[in-house]
C-alpha cells in the first residue's frame, strides 16, 4: 500500500485540461430542483439534468447568429435575439435568461454575472477568443463558458491570407485611388511575397491553416509557439522557433494568439526596435496584442514598411484613430469570421453546445471547467453519488460553531495514481460539504473556486492498494480536521471527523463512521446512534419509528466488541418527527445518537 498526498485546491485547477467532455450540474433557475441522473443501458453517459424543468429555458442572443444555429436553439429554448444592447440594457436583460449567446461585440463582464442573478447558466461564445468573457466572474457564478472554437478557423486563416496579399499588392489603396479618378500605377508598386519569411506568431488552428497557405505562395514560414507541439511544426514542415528569432528575421509578422495578460501589446516599442527595417505586420487575432501607438511610432519611423489589421483595441476604433487613418495601414472590421460558411458553421457549433449544456449533457468545449472524458464519467458515476453524500454526511456530523476548514479526501484504489481522474469526485465531495450549510450552488464550474473562497483546504491523498484495477475506487474517506462533533463517535482514533463509503452493486454504501465499521446503503436519511451493545436495540428503536409510520430501510450495526459501544446506522424513508427522535435519545442504552439527511 502506497500512499501520495497532495493539495488540489488552486486556481489553475479550473482551467482547460484536455480537449474533451464536461458534465455537471445544472440549474435552469434557482426555483427548480435538480439532481444528477444517470441514462440506463452500455455506454450511457451519465449526465447532470434538470428536474421538473416546468418552463423552456430563455436564451438570449445578444449578436447576430446564423439562421441554422437559430433554429437549433428555438426547437428547446425560448429565443430572444436583441442585437445592440447598451450594456445597462445587457444587465437588465439577463435576469431573465438562462443562456446568453454572444459574439466578440458585447462585453460579458462581472457586472453582467452579478446581474443575472444566479439564473445565467451558460455563456456561449460564438466564435474563438473569449476576451471579451470574464471567466474569473463566470467560474465563480458557476456559469458555464463555451465557445465554438473550429467552425471559423478557416475563414480567419483565408482573412490572413486575404490580407497579406492585400496589403503586399497594396490592394485597398489602389482601389480607393481607381475609384477616386486616379491612376497611379507607380505609387502602388507592391512586393512579391514568394520566397519571403513569414513569421507566424501563435500555431494553433489559425496559425497552422495560415502557414499551410503561405507555404503554397512560396513564403518561408517559421513559427513562434511556447505550447505549440513540435511534432505538429514538423508535420506541417515548420520551424518552431524563440520569439526574437521570429521577429528579428520575418519579413512578415502575422498574429494567431490569444489575448491574454501574457500576450498584451506583445508587439512594443522594444520589440519593434527589433524587427527588420521594412517588416510587414498582420494581425487578425485580438487589437491587444499590438500596443497599437508603438505601431503607429514604428510605422512612422519606417521600421514597419505596412500592416493590416483586422482587429483593434476599441473596436470600432475612434474614428479619428492614427492607425486606422494611416496611409500605409490597410484595415478591415473584424471580418475575420464573417463567411457564410464560417458563420453557418459557428451558429450551429454554439447552438448546440448551448443546449447541450441546457440539457445538462456534456460540453465538449467548456472553457472555465475541467473536463471529463464520457467515459470517465460513466465509470464514475455511482462514486460520484458515493462522493456528494459522503461530503454531505461530513458536514452534517460537525458541531455548529466548529468552523470547518481543513479537509483530506483519501482515495483507495488498486489503479495508478494517473489513472484515476479525481476532480470531478472532489467537485461532488465539496458540492456536499458545502450546499447543507450554505445557499450557494456548487457545481463542477464553480466548486474548487466555491471551496477556496469559503476558505476550505480540501487536500486529496490516493492509497494505491494491491489486486484488481478493475474496479476504479475501492474506498473513499472524508475525513475533517480540527472540528467538534454533533456525534462523538464520529471523530476517529486520530481526532478527525471520519466517514468512508464504497460503492457495492452499483450502490453507495456508508461503511465507516469514526473508528466504527457499519454497513448502511446510502438513500433517504439516516440516523446514527451510539448504544452499549446488548440484546434488543434494534427492536426497540424499529418499534419507536413504526408507531410513528416511519420506514426503515435498513439497520447496521458496528461495534467494537460484543457488549461494548456499538454504533447502530438505521436508514429511514421519513423524517421522523422530533418526539419521535427524543424518544429514541431516551432509551436507557442510548449514549448519543444524530439524525443525517443524505
Ligand atoms: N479576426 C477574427 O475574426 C478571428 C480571430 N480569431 C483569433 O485568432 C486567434 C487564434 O485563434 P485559434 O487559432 O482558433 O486559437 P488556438 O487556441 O487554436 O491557437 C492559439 C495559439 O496561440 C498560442 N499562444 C498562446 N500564447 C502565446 C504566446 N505568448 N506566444 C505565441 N503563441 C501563443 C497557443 O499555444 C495556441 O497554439 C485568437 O485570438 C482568436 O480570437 C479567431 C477567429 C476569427
Ligand atoms: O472567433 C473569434 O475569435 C473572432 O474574433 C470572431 O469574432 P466575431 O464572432 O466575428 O465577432
Amino acid at each position: 500500500m502506497a500512499a501520495s498526498s497532495s493539495n488540489l485546491v488552486s486556481s489553475s485547477s479550473l482551467k482547460r485540461i484536455s480537449p474533451s467532455f464536461l458534465s455537471w450540474k445544472l440549474p435552469i433557475s434557482s426555483a427548480f430542483g435538480v439532481s444528477v441522473a444517470f441514462p440506463r443501458g452500455r455506454g450511457a453517459v451519465p449526465r447532470f439534468v434538470v428536474l421538473a424543468m416546468d418552463a423552456k429555458p430563455t436564451v438570449l442572443v445578444a449578436e447576430k447568429l446564423g439562421e441554422a444555429g437559430l433554429n437549433l436553439l428555438k426547437d428547446f429554448a425560448n429565443v430572444d435575439c436583441s442585437y445592440n444592447l447598451s450594456p445597462e440594457e445587457l444587465c437588465t436583460k439577463i435576469s431573465l435568461c438562462d443562456a446568453l449567446i454572444v459574439r466578440s461585440g458585447t462585453k460579458v463582464n462581472r457586472e453582467v454575472f452579478e446581474s443575472s442573478g444566479g439564473r445565467l447558466k451558460v455563456v456561449g461564445r460564438a466564435g474563438v477568443g473569449i476576451d471579451n468573457v470574464d471567466l474569473a466572474a463566470a467560474t465563480e457564478h458557476g456559469c458555464l463558458v463555451v465557445n465554438a472554437p473550429t467552425a471559423n478557423t478557416v475563414a480567419a486563416a483565408e482573412h490572413g491570407i486575404a490580407l497579406i496579399t492585400a496589403m503586399a499588392r497594396n490592394i485597398a489603396q489602389a482601389d480607393a485611388s481607381v475609384k477616386a479618378g486616379k491612376w497611379q500605377r507607380n505609387k502602388y508598386v507592391g512586393v512579391s511575397l514568394v520566397g519571403k519569411t513569414l513569421a507566424v506568431m501563435g500555431f494553433g488552428k489559425v496559425g497552422s491553416e495560415v502557414t499551410r497557405r503561405a507555404k503554397g505562395l512560396g513564403m518561408h514560414v517559421i513559427a513562434h509557439d511556447p505550447y505549440a507541439p513540435a511534432d505538429r511544426a514538423r508535420a506541417i514542415g515548420v520551424e518552431l522557433v524563440s520569439f526574437d528569432e521570429a521577429i528579428a528575421t520575418a519579413d512578415f509578422i502575422s498574429l494567431h494568439m490569444p489575448l491574454t495578460p501574457a500576450t498584451s501589446k506583445i508587439l512594443n516599442d522594444e520589440t519593434f526596435a527589433k524587427m527588420k527595417k521594412g517588416v510587414r505586420i498582420i494581425n487578425v487575432a485580438r487589437g491587444g496584442v499590438i500596443d497599437e501607438e508603438a505601431l503607429v511610432r514604428a510605422l512612422d519611423a519606417g521600421i514597419v514598411a505596412q500592416a493590416a489589421l483586422d482587429v483593434f483595441t476599441v473596436e470600432p476604433p475612434p474614428k479619428d484613430s492614427k492607425l486606422v487613418q494611416h496611409e500605409n495601414v490597410t484595415v478591415t472590421p473584424h471580418l475575420g469570421a464573417s463567411t457564410m460558411e464560417a458563420q453557418e458553421g459557428v451558429a450551429i457549433e454554439i447552438a448546440e453546445a448551448v443546449v447541450g449544456a441546457l440539457k445538462g449533457e456534456l460540453a465538449a468545449t467548456a472553457v472555465n471547467a475541467p473536463m471529463v472524458p464520457a467515459e470517465v464519467l460513466t465509470e464514475l458515476k455511482p462514486f460520484v453519488e458515493l462522493a456528494e453524500k459522503l461530503g454531505r454526511l461530513a458536514v452534517q456530523l460537525v458541531a455548529g460553531g466548529s468552523g470547518v476548514k481543513s479537509i483530506k479526501v483519501t482515495y483507495a484504489s488498486a489503479r495508478a495514481p494517473d489513472d484515476l481522474d479525481t476532480r470531478l469526485l472532489r467537485a461532488m465531495i465539496t458540492k456536499g460539504l458545502i450546499e447543507p450549510i450554505s445557499s450557494v450552488f456548487v457545481n463542477l464550474v464553480n466548486a474548487d473556486f466555491t471551496a477556496k473562497q469559503r476558505g476550505l483546504r480540501i487536500t486529496e491523498e490516493r492509497i494505491v492498494l494491491d489486486g484488481s484495477p478493475e474496479n476504479p475506487l475501492e474506498f473513499i474517506q472524508v475525513q475533517i480536521a480540527n472540528v467538534e462533533s454533533r456525534f462523538a463517535s464520529a471523530i476517529s482514533e486520530s481526532g478527525e471527523i471520519k466517514v468512508e463509503g464504497r460503492v457495492k452493486d452499483g450502490i453507495p454504501h456508508l461503511t465507516r463512521v469514526g473508528s466504527f465499521e457499519v454497513d448502511v446503503s446510502m438513500e433517504g436519511s439516516l440516523i446514527l446512534c451510539r448504544q452499549v451493545d446488548q440484546p434488543g436495540m434494534i427492536g426497540k428503536v424499529g418499534s419507536i419509528l413504526g408507531e410513528e409510520n416511519v420506514n426503515v430501510s435498513f439497520m447496521s450495526v458496528g461495534r467494537i466488541a460484543p457488549r461494548k459501544q456499538a454504533v447502530m446506522a438505521i436508514g429511514v424513508d421519513e423524517q421522523p418527527s422530533k418526539e419521535c427522535l427524543k424518544k429514541i435519545g431516551d432509551i436507557s442504552a442510548v449514549e448519543e445518537f444524530v439524525f443525517l439527511k443524505l
